[in-house]
């Protein structure tokens, strides 16, 4: 039987975001698969998993209200997946938020005309800011939602995940925007800076390697995905749902240039999809797996070498397990 948990699967608009077209993927594909979706929200998880029924009536699906961003939420919602299943064998790190984010209008206009249009249409570099707040747990919230809750889910998870002689697979949706110069290891929560999505982002990616050189010999793999732009309430955050709407003609043109314009979060969910189907021993650990669409409408696949390093990887994972302790004290 094949179990999966996924975080941040709420249904908020009537499209939903990557996360539930996910669900509805990995249904059509097989539908005996066991999915646990993990929210915030009740009533949203709920109308979630009614949406799922409507064209799976027979789908096995739980609920667990999770608040990755609270740390007393993670332990308590691991607590429970622990009650409720023995083993776990797809991990969907999905839930992830960019509050307050602003558009430097001055930098995109130079962008187009400076020779790198496309890589800044792929990766928005240079383009995003953000406001970032703290939670009542003291942590900066865009570390706090996009990466250490995940991390302490992870390790509490552990019984479930690791078992002898069965691989599972963590799955992190992380993005084109993770930059290495955004992150530093001195401020791993972006205390300092004005780009903490893209540093939680860079820091999700280091992560994962880590996980794999401390996880792998007990059978646990972890991978990294970016589905790309993709339409989604994080995307009508950055500018009006109407606007996106009016200028889709447009977006659809830029495809054929930068594949990376997935768009739906059918198409965007591509890569979270085929890592599902794939061997997880057969993964590459240095690469992410992002999602595209040609300028035809075609998904596919394709793995990148991230900028990343075993010793930075290593350090981040040294100071988060030291975070980890503190957290534990305090709560
Ligand atoms: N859209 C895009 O272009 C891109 C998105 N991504 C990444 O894809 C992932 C999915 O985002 P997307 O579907 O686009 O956006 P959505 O805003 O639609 O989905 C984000 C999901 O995360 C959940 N979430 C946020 N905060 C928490 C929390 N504290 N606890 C539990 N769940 C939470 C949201 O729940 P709720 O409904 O309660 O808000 C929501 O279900 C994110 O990690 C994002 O960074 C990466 C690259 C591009
Ligand atoms: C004509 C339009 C396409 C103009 C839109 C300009 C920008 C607002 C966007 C261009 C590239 C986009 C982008 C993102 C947000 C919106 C853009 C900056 C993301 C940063 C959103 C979140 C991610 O994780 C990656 C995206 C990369 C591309």
């Amino acid at each position: 039987m094949i179990r999966s948990l996924h975080c941040g699967q709420d249904l908020k608009t009537v499209t939903g975001g990557i996360g539930l077209a996910l669900c509805e993927r990995l249904l059509s594909h097989d539908a005996q698969v066991q999915l646990c979706l993990a929210c915030r929200n009740g009533q949203r998880a709920e109308a979630a998993r009614q949406a799922l029924l409507v064209s799976h009536p027979q789908a096995h699906i739980s609920l667990v209200q999770l608040d990755v961003g609270s740390m007393h939420s993670v332990f308590k919602a691991a607590q429970e997946v622990r009650q409720r299943y023995n083993r776990l064998d797809y991990l969907y790190l999905n839930a992830g938020i960019m509050p307050n984010p602003q558009v430097d209008h001055k930098a995109f206009y130079k962008g187009l005309f400076s020779g790198k249009a496309v890589h800044m249409f792929s990766t928005g570099e240079g383009l995003l800011t953000q406001k970032d707040e703290v939670t009542s747990d003291g942590l900066q919230q865009v570390f706090a939602t996009n990466l250490f809750g995940h991390f302490i889910l992870v390790r509490e998870l552990e019984p479930l995940l690791c078992r002898p002689g069965n691989s599972s697979l963590i799955i992190w949706t992380s993005s084109s925007n993770a930059r290495r110069s955004a992150f530093s290891l001195d401020d791993l929560q972006h205390k300092q800076g004005n780009e903490s999505y893209s540093s939680s982002k860079y820091a999700s990616d280091l992560l994962s390697l880590a996980f794999n050189r401390h996880y792998n010999s007990k059978g646990l793999y972890s991978s990294v995905i970016c589905p790309g732009l993709v339409m989604t309430n994080l995307t009508y955050g950055i500018l009006p749902s109407f606007f996106w709407t009016l200028i889709m003609p447009i977006m659809w043109l830029i495809r054929i240039f930068t594949n990376t314009f997935t768009l739906t979060p059918y198409n965007g969910a591509e890569a979270l999809f085929w890592l599902f189907k794939q061997k997880p021993e057969a993964l590459d650990p240095m690469a992410k797996y992002h999602s595209l669409t040609s300028g035809l409408g075609n998904n596919y696949t394709q793995p990148c070498k991230m900028d990343i390093d075993d010793i930075m990887a290593e350090t981040l994972y040294e100071k988060l397990l030291d975070l980890e302790d503190a957290i534990r004290k305090k709560l």
